[in-house]
């Protein structure tokens, strides 16, 4: 059994950087998100934004740099920290020859959860997730946003401390959308989150905190009115911290 270890923060990246053979994907990406904090990854395409969180989540192994979880070491203490983390990888869910129902089930008796804790847990992300009308559907029949939804509930499925989302509510029509923040923000009150994602009134409906990559490097770590910047605007700050303004 590993010492748990006393964690300052409950993510936190460490210097991470990613290579590929002379293409930087991330360089020294330093971060920590402490404990109940919600915090926003934002970045153009391309900025590096799910390396990290694959780098994170122990998906993808670092060139450079630690990823910790909860104080776990991802290379070297992975079963203890994955056991914290819920993850929603941004391609969503995969067996998609499955239901909702049997693809959740499984992933749960995997996970150890006895009976009674997964039927609890079922409950819980069927109806959070607003699965229960494609629940015995096949996973492959599904539309974008109920297979957004069934990877939202795996990520849900143990009640881990941290969630780690690649952009959430993408795929999701209005209604959804604001289903997903809803959920985020209850979350957010017992939870550690880490979201990425495109749209930036999200960010100032959910987040307190925000981190901005691009080409691979953190250009800002601040709260949301450091990143609406001196027009408070936080559009037009993105464009132009990213070299997007007109
Ligand atoms: N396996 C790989 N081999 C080579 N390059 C890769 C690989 N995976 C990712 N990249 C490159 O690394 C960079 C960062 O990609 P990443 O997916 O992390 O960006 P992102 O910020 O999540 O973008 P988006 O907002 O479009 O999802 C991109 O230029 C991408 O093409």
């Amino acid at each position: 059994m590993t010492e748990r270890p006393t964690p300052s923060a409950m993510i936190e990246a460490q210097g991470l950087s990613k290579y590929y053979g002379p293409f930087i994907a991330t360089e020294n990406v330093t971060f920590s998100v402490p404990t109940g904090q919600v915090a926003a990854f934002l970045g153009p395409n391309g900025a590096g934004k799910s390396t990290t969180m694959k780098l994170l989540t122990g998906f993808l192994s670092p060139s450079a740099g630690v990823a910790r979880i909860g104080g776990y070491d991802m290379a070297t203490q992975r079963i203890e920290a994955s056991r914290l983390i819920g993850y929603l990888p941004e391609n969503g869910p995969l067996y998609n020859e499955m239901t909702p129902q049997s693809l959740l089930k499984y992933l749960g008796q995997a996970r150890g959860m006895t009976s009674a804790q997964l039927k609890k847990r079922l409950d819980f992300v069927a109806s959070r997730c607003s699965l229960e009308d494609v629940w015995g559907k096949q996973i492959s029949k599904l539309s974008r946003g109920y297979r957004q939804r069934v990877g939202m509930a795996h990520a849900l499925l143990h009640d881990p401390a941290v969630l780690i989302l690649d952009e959430p509510t993408s795929g999701l029509d209005p209604n959804q959308t604001y289903q997903v923040r809803e959920l985020i923000r209850e979350l957010g009150l017992t939870k550690t989150i880490l979201l990425s994602t495109h749209i930036l009134t999200e960010v100032e409906a959910v987040c307190s905190r925000v981190i901005l990559i691009n080409r691979g490097r953190v250009l800002l770590d601040g709260n949301v009115e450091q990143m609406r910047g001196q027009h408070h605007d936080i559009e037009s700050h993105f464009r132009q911290l990213t070299g997007g303004a007109a």
